[in-house]
């Protein structure tokens, strides 16, 4: 793929200018190393030429790819190797490069031709002798920095696509390590794949495996060219590369102005030519860029937004959403097994709180005081022990961190990824809910019958899975693990207050916080189900004992119960706010690509292609 942009700007919606109109290009067969002091546009630049600028950052200008003006960009064309790792830190390097290799591989491909490759990119990576370890986390240590940054460059390189951008894929990196991964990526891009990376201090080894190079400096354009005709551009502008010194250093060295005010301070240790501010040798060099490059440069990008080539079509053959579905459904059961903190530690919280109800409201009975004891204790269940499965948000975090990079790559979309979730998520929650109904159902001694117990331990699943629905709401929203606790638990916590324990249903301000919040909270057809399936059909002895006994009905009016919902309305009612609160995190993913203009890299159909063409 042939890339160029012409007259490209991007600016902060606070007004400041990020990168000055500037025009460049990017061939087929060839690295383009884009540098510059830190802060100076590079990372923007990239962003800007793939399409993921944040929100508050605006382009101007035209991209162009083989001749075309970009929108948007197919699936499997265009990759991109964030300058922060996104991975799963419980899956080892192989799983990680595997699973990847099943999730964007063609389908057609066969298995052993997929290991193959696998295989083959974890060499080139040097990944050899780490490849049975896991990526690590929280809970475990595993790969060092430069590991990690590898099996990130690995998994985008896996697909060999046409396009790949690649911020600062060597940091981190030692200089043995950095060599044999650009090493790589040459070969790569020899074979027709045009690569734009970042980069930060290449050594001079690193730096003549450049094709290109784009210099920076504040958001402006100081050079593009033929990187190795960098040296001869800075020798004729008056700042020569001294002897023994490593070409990318000098560059660098000469036009950063960051430490211009306290360059007085080291006048002896610099460089004669070094002496003049770096402000000053910017303006020197952007003029002498001007005179001698700029033309051609013009030249060069022109022709290049006109040559227009007919895209690849080898990786589009991606697999189908029912194997994407299995592969991913897989990775992430094996994620929530290894991250003791997604449900193991839950389930044994939930345990030990079992137990504590358990015996607090042992052998509960059916005497007058029972009826209070009862109704705390489900209320108690059904608030608290359903609250505590915020408990799993960090891990969820980590997971959708994930989603959301593979997403903009383009793998796949926030349906599979919801599904996949559910799928995945159902055994640990059904076995949360079995062990604790089991223990404290039996201990307390509810209501006696084995389809009781049944009902109760459903709608504990339920609710678990509404609260891990309504928090996957709030990550899409708010992807930071401690906002986002906060923000649930503030949700939770009103709910809480509307669901008619603290206060009867009747008693609760009509206007906002009985309609419609106390129907809008779970927690109201969960308490209601419960206190239908534990009292009703039971007899409770009265205060007065000369008074007969209680019906359960008569108390669960007494607690205004909606006796014309059946508990099993109720529990079909908390089944739909699964479905609700799922489609809505779908919703919200969706309406942020939207706004991002970032529609589904992959959703360019062939009439936009043609109507691009014409
Ligand atoms: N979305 C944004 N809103 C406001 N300012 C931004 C935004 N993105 C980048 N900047 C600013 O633009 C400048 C360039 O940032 P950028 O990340 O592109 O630099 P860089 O050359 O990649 O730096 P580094 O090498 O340190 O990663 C920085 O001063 C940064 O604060």
């Amino acid at each position: 793929m042939d890339v160029a942009w012409k007259d490209l700007s991007v600016s902060a919606r606070n007004g400041r200018v990020l990168l000055e109109t500037m025009c460049g290009y990017a061939q087929s067969g060839q690295i383009t190393a884009i540098m510059g002091p830190s802060g100076s546009g590079k990372s923007t630049l990239l962003d800007a030429l793939a399409g993921r600028l944040a929100k508050n950052a605006r382009r101007e200008g035209s991209i162009f790819v083989n001749g075309n003006l970009q929108t948007n960009m197919r699936h499997g064309t265009a990759a991109y190797v964030k300058q922060e790792d996104v991975l799963l830190g419980t899956l080892t390097v192989l799983e990680t490069i595997t699973y990847s290799a099943q999730l964007r591989l063609p389908h057609s491909l066969p298995q052993s031709q997929k290991m193959e490759m696998v295989e083959s990119v974890i060499t080139e990576m040097g990944l050899g002798d780490c490849k049975h370890t896991v990526v690590g986390g929280w809970f475990s240590h595993g790969l060092s920095g430069g590991e990690k940054r590898r099996v990130s460059i690995a998994l985008e390189i896996l697909t060999q696509p046409s396009l790949l951008f690649m911020d600062e894929p060597t940091s981190g990196l030692d200089s043995a390590s950095a060599f044999y991964v650009i090493k790589t990526i040459k070969n790569l891009a020899t074979s027709k794949r045009t690569v734009i990376m970042s980069i930060h201090q290449p050594s001079s080894e690193v730096f003549e495996q450049f094709d290109n190079l784009c210099l920076l400096s504040q958001g402006a354009l100081v050079y593009f060219g033929d990187a190795m005709e960098a040296s001869t551009f800075f020798e004729s502008a008056g700042f020569p590369c001294p002897l023994r010194r490593n070409p990318s250093d000098h560059y660098l060295r000469v036009i950063n102005s960051d430490f211009d005010n306290v360059q007085n301070k080291f006048k002896e240790d610099i460089e004669t030519q070094e002496k003049v501010p770096a402000s000053e040798a910017i303006k020197v060099l952007t003029n002498a860029f001007q005179n001698l490059h700029l033309r051609s440069l013009h030249t060069k990008v022109d022709i290049l937004c006109v040559t227009k080539v007919n895209l690849l079509d080898s990786l589009c053959d991606t697999p189908g959403v029912l194997h994407q579905l299995s592969t991913l459904t897989k990775r992430s059961f094996i994620n929530m097994t290894r991250d003791i903190g997604y449900y193991w530690l839950r389930i044994f919280v939930y345990f030990m709180l079992s137990i504590v109800i358990g015996s607090i409201y042992f052998n509960v009975g059916t005497k007058y005081n029972s009826i209070a004891a009862r109704i705390g204790c489900m209320a108690f269940i059904g608030k608290f022990l359903t609250f505590m499965s915020i408990g799993g948000f960090p891990s969820f975090i980590e997971e959708i961190k994930v989603f959301n990079h593979e997403k903009q790559n383009g793998y796949y979309g926030p349906i599979v990824f919801t599904l996949t979730n559910t799928l995945s998520s159902i055994p640990y929650l059904l076995l949360i809910s079995l062990i604790s109904t089991s223990v404290f159902y039996n201990m307390v001694k509810l209501h006696p019958g084995f389809d009781h117990f049944i009902f109760f331990m459903l709608n504990l699943f339920a609710s678990v899975t509404i609260v891990e629905s309504l928090m996957m709401c709030v990550a899409s929203i708010v992807p930071n693990f401690l906002m986002g606790i906060i923000t649930g638990s503030g949700i939770l916590g009103l709910f809480m207050l509307v669901d008619g324990f603290f206060k009867l249903a009747n008693e609760l301000p009509k206007g906002f916080w009985k309609y419609p919040m106390h129907y809008i909270a779970f927690q109201t057809y969960l308490l209601q189900g419960l206190y239908e399936n534990d009292f009703q059909g039971l007899e409770f002895d009265n205060n007065d004992i000369s008074e007969g006994k209680l019906s359960g009905t008569t108390i669960l009016k007494q607690y205004q119960v909606d006796l014309s919902r059946s508990k099993w309305l109720n529990f079909i009612i908390l089944l739909s706010m699964i479905l609700v609160y799922r489609a809505i995190f779908i919703t919200i993913i969706k309406l942020t690509q939207l706004i991002d203009g970032k529609t589904l890299m992959f959703k360019i159909n062939s009439k936009t292609f043609k109507k691009i063409n014409a």
